[in-house]
């Protein structure tokens, strides 16, 4: 069966965004997982399916899967990247749109410069929610990985992500630390794992081990967490560049139960037909 896709990246994350609306497909999770091999398909961290919406409030509504074939709840990176391809395809009109996926209604906005806004909604914390094995909400949670007592964030920005702040981003460790938390049993769901290294209040760099992937150039909900993590605890302004291996995010956060503003970049890789 040929499907025709696109690539797309939102600082070095990468998608294969397919239209399911003009193609009347179903993938099964081995579809994806053959579509996200860099070898043997297009490859790439995740595959975005666009559909028509279901709740009326919506004007579209995209599914997210991960390399691995699971499915996601979140992507904040893919959200900018959506934005672009309804534009880039002429789904839409709009540049401001909102956007159901499997978790929340999110407004993306288009920029100048191909950069794309996304409001990301307020950050969860109670652990049930993000979800995570402890009884009472902290800014902080002590977590045992190996022999190792760390201390990580826990939050949830409509997927789980465990933040942890370390003194150099660049420390040889990190793999190591990241698959063990991403698989953390205290992590029902999994989680996406992500080391902080705060540069000064406005800026910090980040790595994200990313559940059903491992690690990407960037995390857009990761991003978010991070920066979420950073200002509870008081290292952080309300706005901070996020520094990722593939580019730079900005993401703002005015605390309590305001939304997470994630601006960055989109970038059209490719396009082509995958034979399933
Ligand atoms: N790359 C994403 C996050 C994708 C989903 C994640 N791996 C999960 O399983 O929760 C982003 O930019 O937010």
């Amino acid at each position: 069966m040929p499907v025709k896709f696109t690539k797309m990246h939102g600082a070095g994350n990468d998608f294969v965004m397919i239209d399911t609306i003009s193609q009347r497909i179903k993938l099964r999770p081995r579809d994806i997982r053959r579509i996200a091999d860099r070898r043997r398909g297009v490859g790439c961290d995740q595959v975005l399916l666009v559909e028509p919406p279901g709740q009326p409030e919506a004007d579209f509504r995209y599914r997210i899967f991960n390399a691995d074939g699971s499915e996601a709840g979140q992507c904040g990176n893919g959200a900018r990247c959506f934005a672009r391809f309804v534009r880039h395809r002429r789904l839409t009109h709009l540049k401001k749109m909102v956007v159901e996926t499997g978790s929340s209604l999110m407004t993306l906005t288009l920029r100048d410069n191909h950069e794309v806004e996304v409001d990301m909604g307020p950050p969860v914390f109670s652990p049930s929610d993000v979800p995570f094995n402890r009884d009472q909400e902290a800014t902080e949670y002590k977590l045992k990985v190996a022999e190792e007592q760390l201390r990580v964030g826990a939050v949830s920005m409509g997927n789980p992500h465990a933040v942890l702040r370390v003194s150099s981003v660049d420390d040889g460790s990190l793999e190591r630390l990241g698959e063990a938390i991403r698989s953390h049993s205290d992590f029902p769901e999994g989680t996406n794992a992500g080391f902080l290294e705060v540069v000064d209040r406005q800026k910090v760099r980040l790595r994200v081990f990313e559940r059903g992937v491992g690690e990407t150039e960037a995390c857009g909900s990761g991003a978010c967490a991070a920066v979420v993590y950073g200002r509870r605890m008081g290292w952080l302004d309300d706005r901070v560049t996020v520094e990722l291996t593939g580019g730079k995010l900005t993401v703002q956060w005015t605390g309590g139960n305001n939304p997470v503003l994630m601006t960055g970049p989109t970038a059209i890789s490719f396009e082509g037909t995958v034979r399933l």
